[in-house]
């Protein structure tokens, strides 16, 4: 048995060229704000943090976080390495219940999770690379030939403009499509009609034996949200995502049961003790983690049994192996989210900069190796050019 011997973080700021912002890009909660110039500018992720778990053997398992890396960065450093190091990984959920008690004043969800999270992922990482299985192996195994994917971009701008992105999305064989509205609340009517104006030029594209799914990223508000359903229902979305902010619970669960459009969401939400609180209120009929938020593999492997036990699919927020594995190994995870692979827009993208591995899609599927031991990703120094580095 080979015990955690140390932890290193780094976080990756992303210097190269970025898809300059663009207006009415995409809502977001800070649209509610009175102010000037770019709202969706705290919610561009132009960095990301690395957590390499290794044992005494050398082996090391890789996890990372996406929200606020350098303070993540400082609290896995300060708080969380001095509670991991010494343990035996397959230890996990002893360590995960450690990592969350012992900070439970401040940690429960935000940053807190985050850095479980980051830790937990690398800790499976470790744990397929020491027994030679790919993560999903150890989560109950292949329950996919391969797994579609949904075209996770189409983010809102001229209506020409979205309609051939769509258009060269359909001729990479994808049949499911995310796009992000960019009115909300403070647009009024006129705004309404420009969002409705995309969704009918979005369907004339995909057609109707498509899926297409609606994305506010919590820039609506339950008022808006309930006007505009119904003048939705009529585009068929399979599910409409984050309408209002992550703490209207209420909310959610009262647009989920107009039962005009699915309610979709959960990437802003923290531990398995905050999705099973969304599951039991009927807060959303999609349950959307993210893996390295949520309290890693560990807390998503609990909530994808409980989201099950309810009957509510889980389709993880992001694409990325961290959350691709608890696909394939549940049958009640039935798609992946997929960003393609495009120039660093709000940050999503960064991944693929950082790692080697993460899967592509090809023809709306992706597929995961059965002899590719852990996540199957390690890091790359492809694009270190582009980054700096914050040891
Ligand atoms: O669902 C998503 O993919 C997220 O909400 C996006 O990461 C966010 O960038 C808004 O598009
Ligand atoms: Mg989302």
């Amino acid at each position: 048995m080979t015990k955690i011997k140390s932890i290193r973080t780094r976080v990756w700021n992303w210097t190269g060229p970025t898809v300059p912002p663009t207006g009415n890009f995409c809502t977001n909660a800070s649209d509610a704000l009175w102010m000037k110039g770019d709202a969706m500018a705290s919610f561009r992720f132009h960095q990301w943090l690395t957590c390499e778990v290794e044992t005494e053997d050398g082996t090391i398992g890789i996890g990372n976080a996406a929200l606020a890396p350098s303070v993540v960065k400082k609290a896995i450093d300060d708080w969380y390495a001095p509670l991991v190091v010494g343990e035996d990984p397959f230890d996990y959920a002893y360590i995960w219940e450690k990592m969350y008690r012992r900070t439970h004043a401040w940690g429960r969800k935000g940053i807190g999770m985050t850095a479980i999270s980051a830790i937990d992922i690398a800790i499976w990482d470790l744990m397929g690379k020491l027994v030679g299985k790919p993560v999903f192996k150890l989560l109950g195994g292949r329950t996919k030939e391969k797994i579609p994917v949904y075209y996770s971009k189409l983010y809102a701008g001229p209506v020409e403009s979205m309609q051939a992105e769509a258009e060269e999305a359909m001729k990479n064989g994808y049949t499911a499509y995310k796009s992000r509205f960019g009115y909300g609340p403070k647009d009024g009517m006129q705004g309404m009609r420009e969002n409705l104006k995309r969704v009918e030029a979005l369907r004339e594209v995909i057609g109707y034996d498509n899926d297409l799914m609606l994305e506010c990223y919590m820039g609506w508000n339950l008022d808006y949200a309930k006007r505009m359903l119904p003048k939705l229902a009529k585009y068929e979305p399979r599910w409409l995502e984050e309408p209002v902010i992550a703490d209207d619970v209420e909310g959610y669960a009262e647009l989920n049961a107009m039962n005009i459009v699915p309610i979709s969401g959960g990437e802003h939400e923290f531990s398995i003790i905050g999705c099973a609180d969304l599951i039991r209120k009927k807060a959303v009929s999609v349950l959307q983690y993210d893996t390295n938020r949520v309290g890693g593999i560990t807390a998503a492997q609990k909530i994808n049994a409980i989201a099950e036990a309810a009957q509510i699919p889980v389709i993880p927020h992001a694409g990325q192996v961290h959350n691709y594995h608890l696909t394939m190994a549940n049958t009640n995870c039935p798609i992946s989210e997929y960003f393609p692979v495009f120039d660093v827009e709000v940050g999503n993208e960064l991944f693929y900069y950082i790692f080697e591995g993460d899967p592509e899609a090809v023809n709306g599927f992706l597929q995961l190796d059965d002899d590719k031991p852990g996540l199957g990703i390690e890091i790359t120094d492809k694009h270190l050019a582009h980054f700096e580095i914050v040891e």
